[in-house]
């Protein structure tokens, strides 16, 4: 089957409605303040009423004050959370909203107890760890550390780019695969014609 695909980090409904008329599954709207693709409530809101039909909204947090979660869910129709620090799974639970878990892969992670702790999540996001970021880094991490029986749907990221997300495809067989940084030109600036190279890849890799 071929995977979902997510944008991640969409800033400006020009390229969130592009990125969706190219083919994008998901569009993240990245609420964390100190990244480079932080987007205010009220550009995210005009993003999400210029979406086409049957593209899902995903809004990411990273350790936020539930307020903050609960005044954008108070606005926006947001069809999944994405927490993306070290938000425990009460945490996640507590907003009452489908979300998935992000993970950052490193060696000695255990994946399977991981996915036994956040069960309820609609899936797992297994980004690469990094010193620097919790997340948007471009970085990748080595995909043999992922289990090939995780008992929940596994959304592949950290560091994808159009030439490498068909091989992970292939190799990892994952549900999903998100990207932020490999479609991008300059930090935070979607590249549409990477955007769609990507989404080509995938859909040739099956
Ligand atoms: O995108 C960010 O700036 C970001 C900052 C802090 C936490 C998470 C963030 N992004 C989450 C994503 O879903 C990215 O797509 C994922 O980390 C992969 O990023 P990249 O390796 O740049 O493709």
């Amino acid at each position: 089957m071929t995977p979902r695909i997510k944008i991640c980090g969409l800033r400006d409904v020009a390229s969130a409605k592009a990125t969706a008329v190219l083919g994008a599954d998901a569009i993240g709207l990245v609420f964390y303040e100190p990244s480079p693709r932080h987007v205010s409530i009220n550009v995210a809101h005009e993003i999400v009423a210029a979406l086409p039909p049957l593209v899902s909204t995903v809004g990411l947090f990273v350790d936020a004050d539930p307020a903050l979660v609960e005044g954008v869910l108070r606005t926006l129709p947001l069809d999944l959370l994405q927490f993306h620090g070290d938000e425990p799974p009460e945490y996640c639970r507590a907003f009452g909203r489908p979300y998935i878990k992000a993970v950052r892969v490193k060696p000695g992670l255990d994946l399977l107890e991981l996915a036994d702790r956040y069960a309820d999540a609609r899936g797992l996001l297994c980004d690469a760890y990094s010193s620097a970021a919790p997340g948007g880094t471009g970085e990748r991490f080595d995909w043999q550390l992922l289990p090939d029986n995780l008992p929940m749907p596994l959304i592949l990221s950290g560091g994808l780019r159009p030439e490498n997300v068909g091989e992970a495809c292939r190799t990892v067989r994952p549900w999903a695969v998100d990207v932020s940084s490999g479609v991008e030109s300059s930090r935070g600036v979607k590249d549409l014609a990477l955007v769609g190279r990507f989404i080509a890849a995938v859909r040739q890799a099956g």
